[in-house]
């Protein structure tokens, strides 16, 4: 026997909730269907576990600079890290129990537990029982890629960002295999917890998306702290001996071997989408993986729409949450809403954080636009004085023309959060001469934003 909906949602991450959740709100019968763990990859093992330990990293790391503040600790610091790792999983546990709590509780919602993979573009297999509905969303985000192309991948015991999470012992040596967010933020994070940590990225530079001079400062502030730094590591192969596990990086200087007591993979992520039976609803996807969609993410299936990381059209948190947003609004409020409009924001979590928006400088000048751009050092910034934390920057890059901001970075204190004045004028799609006559709140990181702005010149 089929049953029978009016919508069914695949999995219970960042978007399909509160899907669930419009649509039951209209009327419409829903199934939303999870195999594992409700609140997805956010939730269980990305940000919010991961941000919850970055918080802990930092309480070790500004404690042992308690004396710079005046402050006397008479006692070291240490690391108790089930405790730290505890604090992550009530954290997790709580935002677990709440998603679950709401789509338990959602009438006209039937939740199901299980893989669900298409039979027909109109009928998914869950548990041996069919179910249909004439409107089908995806999202089913993505998890750690393993490389294929790393010589004695298998002979390791490698860690991925969820398998990282169940540490109860301190790595006296991690190393870190990707430069990028994941790989970053843990890196410093278990370097603050007293590990010894090397990072190993196979590019000339960390977060090669970013502009070099954003690369080159981070990379300066992890190695102030002891994180060791290997990059243009192309030839990365790994074995095990009874040291600990060998990750051969045989750059083009340095040495070529580091001995690691445990090595975590940061090397991207692969979508959800290989185990789905996607072939048999005629689903297309590139060659990454991901479920083409349109510019209001429909597949090229109608009746079916994927949303998420599982698109390619955004990697994070926010971007999952906005593509339910635009299905919504496209759906049930009449209005035409498009990814293309979406203004690109995030932050890596660092300590200092990166804040960015839009456009890197690369990008911008690549536009062939007349641009002006401004920088501001930290140093030069009198929150950040007063707060003993005055590493990084603050840049901003705009059209001459138009006077639209194109992009902006700030990485420094607060940086995570600041950004998002430049990136609600942006949004507003207002000049930059909106910010000249506000009135910025003293001492902030934020008050500074006018002043970087004013400072803005041709290049
Ligand atoms: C370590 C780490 C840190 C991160 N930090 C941040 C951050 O600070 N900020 C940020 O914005 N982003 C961050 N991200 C990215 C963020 O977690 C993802 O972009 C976001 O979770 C994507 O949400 P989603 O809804 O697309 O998918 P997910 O949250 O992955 O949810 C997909 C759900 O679908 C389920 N599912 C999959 N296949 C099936 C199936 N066949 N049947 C039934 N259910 C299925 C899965 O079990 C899962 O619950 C981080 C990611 C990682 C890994
Ligand atoms: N702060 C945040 O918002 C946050 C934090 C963590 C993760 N995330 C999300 O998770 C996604 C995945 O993050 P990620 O850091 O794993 O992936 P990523 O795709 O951002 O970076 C992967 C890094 O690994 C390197 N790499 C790839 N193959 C390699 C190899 N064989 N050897 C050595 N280095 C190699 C790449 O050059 C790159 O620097 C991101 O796209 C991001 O959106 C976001």
């Amino acid at each position: 026997m089929t049953r029978a909906f009016d919508a069914i949602v695949i999995g219970a991450g960042q978007a399909g909730p509160p899907l669930a959740g419009r649509l039951t709100a209209a009327g419409l019968t829903v199934a939303l269907v999870e195999r594992h763990f409700f609140g997805g990859t956010c939730v269980n093992t990305g940000c919010m576990p991961t941000k919850t330990l970055v918080a802990s990293a930092r309480v070790a790391h500004q404690a042992r600079r308690a004396a710079d503040y005046g402050v006397v600790l008479n006692d070291g610091v240490s690391i108790d890290l089930p405790r730290v790792m505890g604090r992550a999983h009530k954290v997790t546990e709580t935002s677990r129990g709440n998603v679950e709590a709401w789509l338990n509780g959602m009438e006209h919602l039937t939740v199901l537990r299980g893989h669900a993979r298409f039979e027909r573009s109109d009928t998914l297999l869950v548990n041996g029982e069919a179910i249909t509905a004439s409107r089908i969303f995806v999202n089913v985000g993505g998890r750690a890629r393993i490389p294929d192309d790393m010589p004695g991948i298998d002979d390791i015991n490698y860690l991925t960002n969820t398998s990282i999470l169940q540490l109860s012992e301190l790595p006296r040596h991690l190393a870190v295999i990707g430069g990028s967010y994941i790989g970053l933020e843990y890196a410093q994070m278990f370097r603050r917890f007293g590990s010894n940590v090397t990072v190993v990225e196979r590019q000339s530079r960390l977060i090669a998306r970013e502009d070099e001079d954003v690369s080159e400062t981070l990379r300066s502030i992890l190695e102030a702290e002891g994180v060791a730094v290997r990059t243009d590591a192309e030839c990365i192969a790994f074995a095990s001996r009874a040291e600990g596990s060998i990750v051969k990086v045989d750059c083009t200087s340095g040495d070529s071997e580091v001995v690691a007591s445990h090595v975590l993979l940061a090397v991207g992520r692969y979508p959800n989408t290989d185990d789905l039976g996607l072939e048999h609803a005629g689903v297309k996807t590139d060659q990454h993986g991901y479920i083409v969609v349109d510019d209001m993410l429909a597949t090229n299936v109608p009746g079916i729409w994927a949303m998420g990381d599982c698109n390619g059209r955004g990697a994070f948190t926010h971007t999952a949450y906005n593509d339910f947003e635009i299905i919504a609004a496209n759906l049930l409020d009449g209005e035409q809403r498009r990814v293309s409009s979406r203004i690109p924001g995030y932050a890596l979590f660092t300590d200092p954080p990166l804040g960015r928006v839009g456009a890197t400088d690369a990008q911008a000048r690549a536009s062939g636009k007349r641009l002006l751009m401004s920088k501001r050092p930290m140093t030069r910034v009198g929150r950040a004085v007063e707060r003993g934390e005055t590493q990084g920057f603050m840049k901003v890059v705009a059209d001459a023309d138009t006077r639209r901001i194109l992009g902006a970075a700030i990485l420094g204190v607060g940086g995570d959060e600041a950004i998002h004045g430049l990136l609600d004028l942006m949004s507003a799609d207002q000049p930059f001469d909106a910010m000249k006559w506000a009135v910025p709140i003293h001492p902030t990181v934020s008050e500074l934003l006018p002043t970087l702005i004013g400072d803005l010149k041709l290049i």
